[in-house]
């Protein structure tokens, strides 16, 4: 296993071993001794899988607040997706900045994202499955969300406006400038 810390600092990519033989394939998709070597050491308490049907989905961008904030372990085992992640901890030097990385079933890469970044993604493709684990359960009365479009981030998604399959929630995310004080990290 491969872990690269990102540029912005929290964020790690994370490139499992695949072993291939006349079979198949097999891998380690989470092992607890070579992430806590990797600087990873929380203990997750729910994995999470969700199917997208088109290209051009976007989910987020998402997070919970405290007390219930969450990493979590995103991971792709079907289609493709650009996977963001917005640094919101107030004070942080890269507040406001983001990462945007690809992870693939092809590619077999994870991305670690700690408490304090939104989080959202854009599939690349059809039938598109993500899955990831995260550290604190789901708590609704303090799931938030970003707008994913705010030009103030500056992401370049994959798709724009109206080509972006959306739920009705995440058409209404406040823009950054516009989050409450008190969700600091
Ligand atoms: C996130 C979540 C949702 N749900 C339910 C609530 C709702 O009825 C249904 C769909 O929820 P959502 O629309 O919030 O699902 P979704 O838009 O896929 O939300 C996810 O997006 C990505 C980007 C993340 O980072 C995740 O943390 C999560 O926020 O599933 C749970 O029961 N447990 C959960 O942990």
């Amino acid at each position: 296993m491969k872990a690269t810390n990102l540029k912005l600092p929290g964020l790690i990519l994370i490139e499992p071993n695949i072993f291939r033989d006349s079979r198949g394939f097999f891998s380690e998709t989470y092992n607890a001794q070579q992430f806590a070597e990797a600087g990873i050491t929380e203990a997750f308490v729910q994995d999470n899988h969700s199917h997208s049907a088109d290209r051009g989905v976007i989910r987020g961008l998402h997070f919970q607040a405290p007390p219930h904030a969450q990493d979590k372990l995103v991971r792709v085992s079907r289609g493709a997706i650009l996977d963001v992640a917005v640094d919101i901890r107030v004070g942080s030097p890269t507040f406001g900045q983001h990462e945007a990385v690809v992870l693939s079933a092809e590619n077999w890469h994870q991305l670690w994202v700690p408490k304090g970044f939104a989080h959202g993604f854009c599939t690349l493709e059809p039938d598109t499955e993500v899955q990831y684990k995260v550290t604190e359960f789901y708590a609704p009365e303090v799931d938030f969300g970003l707008a994913w479009d705010d030009p103030a981030l500056g992401i370049d998604w994959p798709v724009r406006g109206e080509e972006a399959v959306l739920s009705p929630k995440d058409r209404k995310h406040p823009r950054l400038a516009e989050l409450p004080e008190h969700f600091s990290y």
